[in-house]
């Protein structure tokens, strides 16, 4: 689905990202995880086409790189929520989901739209506060409106679609945390692909298919949650220690810090 290698990017002349390599497969949900300035966000704004690396080619999209790709047509494969959405938009709820369809509607959306927002606003639990200022609503609940925004830009009939979630979580309590997960598990069930970046390492062993541990810009680990989630890497990347067990009812791989 998407693919990079060696990309390098740096700014102001500092080194952010480091010959990352990555290859995100179709159905694959893949968190990227890392301490804070690892370069989780640079690298997935680099992916998503949002800046640009030292050499022109470094990414594929689909086979085809990324460039190359027309922006209106790349809208309807791929979406993105960024990690600092805007706190100021003075809209209606509804009217900011809608803001999702942009790519597929002229001057009115059409009922098809109107639809596809509806049923997102549903899934995120946020259809009771459609007609409420968008500047009204808590951190938790902006962050639900811009899940039902990209999920909604995605609502079509192309094969293999793509969400970028950076930290998707943020703000949210832990129903709503385990609903989003949910939701981006659903999406990739259905051959589609999610690229996330997680702060929660438990959340992340639990539903994602692949981990992408990263550390000053590097890749430290890169496979499945029992093959990066080992003491030895975890106290690395984070400089913390901690204890790895299984999960008792899930059995997924289970991280206890301190
Ligand atoms: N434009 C820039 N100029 C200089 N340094 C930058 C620039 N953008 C990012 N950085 C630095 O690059 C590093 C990686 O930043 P990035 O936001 O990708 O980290 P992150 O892993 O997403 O961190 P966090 O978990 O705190 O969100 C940080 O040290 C950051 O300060």
């Amino acid at each position: 689905m998407i693919k990079g290698h060696e990309i390098n990017y740096q700014s102001q002349n500092v080194s952010i990202l480091k010959s990352v390599d990555i290859n995100v497969g179709y159905g694959e949900f893949l968190a990227i995880v890392g301490p804070n300035g690892a370069g989780k966000s640079s690298l997935l704004n680099v992916l998503a086409n949002e800046i640009k690396t030292d050499k022109k080619q470094e990414i594929f999209f689909k086979d085809k790189i990324i460039y190359d790709w027309k922006l209106e047509e790349l809208s309807k494969h791929k979406a993105k929520i960024s990690q600092h959405n805007s706190q100021d938009i003075p809209l209606l709820v509804k009217d900011v989901v809608m803001m999702g369809r942009y790519p597929y509607f002229g001057s009115q959306p059409t009922l098809e739209d109107i639809k596809s927002t509806e049923i997102t606003m549903v899934e995120t639990e946020i259809i009771h506060f459609g007609d409420r200022d968008y500047n009204s609503l808590s951190g938790g609940e902006k962050q639900r409106v811009h899940l039902a925004r990209v999920l909604a830009q995605l609502d079509n009939d192309i094969a293999h679609r793509l969400l970028f979630l950076d930290e998707p979580l943020n703000n949210l309590d832990i129903k709503h945390q385990h609903n989003t997960l949910e939701l981006i598990k659903k999406f990739t069930q259905n051959n589609n692909t999610a690229v996330v970046v997680l702060h929660d390492l438990n959340l992340a062993a639990s539903f994602a298919d692949k981990i992408l541990l990263m550390e000053k810009g590097e890749v430290l680990a890169y496979g499945a949650p029992e093959e990066v989630f080992t003491e030895e890497k975890i106290s690395r990347a984070y400089n913390f220690p901690c204890t790895i067990c299984k999960h008792p009812v899930n059995d997924s791989t289970m991280i206890l810090f301190g």
